[in-house]
């Protein structure tokens, strides 16, 4: 099984370019299926479940071409199977983002429920009771959600607490009902209006998105088209917090800071200078040690989970004390003991993590256990005094395009070992 091994104490130094979104381009794969035409998409990250979620397409029938700068278009045309089996569904949460798109444009679908993964159980009630609302019959049976309706029908629905996937789903499902469809309480994700954005290339009629009310009109049918993915402001985040803990200076390129305010806020008050130029960002930390920073997790336009254990990293090293309150996912401190093997000093009560930051880390083997606990892990790499070795570095692999490429081009000293 492959690892990573970082050395650290190099100061982070040079430009970075930023790749799209993993969860912008996932929901967008899934949208083709609505289409009557070919859906050409570009800027998409080649990351492990950019390959899973095309290989599901390519098993309901879509035909899939991919050109030599990883430019994928989908002929949804093609497609004879309306079933998500198990073995790729399990692999990956965002498969069950096929189901409003299938169930809307073949008027059935059957998927496999995801099941729980390392950071919560992760149910999906809210995307079923977004598409009954829209007239789908739906049942759960022997491990699949299968869901049925001849024409869905648009309504008004509310969902219950903020979810970015039943946003996604029931969005999809509702641009080709029949009549208007008004999401209330729906997710703000930049992702969200990317997806949205990419729909409307293929004649969605979509109001609102990137607000809590989205109002969707539905259309008969929906048409080929073009879209170039969002930026991963996750990645974006990344980069930066591996700038400020080396007390380096980098410039990412090709980033949308307009989708980072709360993290750049955090930066900001973790010490760094910042300065944004059109899609660029400049972090210089002048070689100083971050201040420590106290983080809750939100649904956005508030602090996203996905950068809490990078956050977390930068505490474990910052001047001070950091609180870190996670209220998204249930299970989502488990880089706390892997951290704590490097020397951190960390106390978790509940959904509070206390990080009490310690002037140096000490590089130990360590093991991820999901993905953006395996980038915390080799940012806390790229201070300890020492080798940290990586372990599960599949999780990475999911949602970092050529992380340690991009690293070692800051100067970071890292390779990957099988
Ligand atoms: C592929 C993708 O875009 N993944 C992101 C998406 O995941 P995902 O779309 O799975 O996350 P959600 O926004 O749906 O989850 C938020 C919370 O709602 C709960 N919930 C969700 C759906 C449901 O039907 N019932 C329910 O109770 C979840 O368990 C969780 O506690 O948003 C998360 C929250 O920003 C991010 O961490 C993930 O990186
Ligand atoms: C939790 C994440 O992704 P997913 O929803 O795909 O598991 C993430 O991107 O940090």
């Amino acid at each position: 099984m492959q690892k990573i091994v970082v050395q650290g104490g190099r100061p982070l130094t040079g430009e970075v370019q930023i790749s799209g979104a993993k969860n912008a381009v996932l929901p967008i794969l899934c949208a083709t299926l609505l289409a009557d035409g070919p859906v050409e998409i570009s800027n998409v990250p080649h990351l492990h479940d950019v390959v899973t979620t095309v290989k599901l397409l390519g098993e309901l029938g879509a035909g899939i071409t991919i050109d030599e700068h990883y430019g994928i278009t989908v002929d949804p045309t093609t497609v004879h199977s309306q079933v998500a089996s198990y073995e790729l569904v399990k692999t990956m949460r965002a498969s069950v983002l096929v189901l409003g798109p299938l169930l809307a444009r073949h008027g059935h679908a059957e998927v496999s429920l995801p099941g729980g993964c390392a950071i919560g159980s992760r149910p999906v009630d809210l995307h079923i009771k977004g598409l009954q609302a829209l007239g789908a019959e739906i049942s759960v049976e022997n491990g699949f959600i299968k869901a049925r309706a001849e024409r869905l029908k648009g309504a008004r629905f509310v969902f219950d607490m903020v979810s970015v996937g039943a946003t996604e789903n029931v969005l999809m499902a509702a641009t080709l009902a029949e009549g208007t469809t008004v999401l209330e309480n729906a997710a703000m994700e930049p992702e969200i209006v990317d997806l949205a954005e990419c729909l409307q290339a293929m004649g969605a009629r979509i109001q609102g998105a990137g607000s809590n009310r989205i109002v969707v009109e539905g259309v008969p049918s929906l048409h080929g088209g073009r879209h170039s993915v969002v930026p991963d402001r996750i990645e974006t985040g990344t980069f930066l917090v591996a700038a400020a803990m080396t007390g380096g200076r980098v410039v990412v390129r090709r980033a949308r800071p307009d989708t980072m305010d709360a993290v750049l806020d955090k930066l900001k008050q973790a010490g760094a200078a910042i300065e944004v130029e059109g899609d660029s960002i400049t972090l210089d930390m002048g070689g100083r040690r971050p201040k420590a920073v106290n983080i809750t997790t939100a649904p956005h336009p508030a602090f996203p989970t996905d950068m809490q254990a990078q956050f977390m990293a930068l505490n474990c090293i910052a001047d001070g004390v950091g609180v870190i309150n996670e209220t998204i996912f249930e299970n989502r401190f488990m880089h706390v003991n892997e951290l704590l093997r490097l020397g951190a000093d960390i106390r978790v009560d509940g959904h509070t993590a206390v990080v009490r930051g310690v002037e140096r880390l000490s590089g130990a083997p360590v093991m991820a256990t999901d993905l953006r606990a395996s980038a915390s892990l080799i940012l806390a790499g790229l201070v300890a005094d020492g080798e940290t070795t990586i372990d599960r570095i599949y999780h990475l692999d999911r949602g970092y395009e050529n992380i340690e490429e991009k690293l070692s081009g800051l100067g970071a000293v890292i390779r990957r070992i099988d």
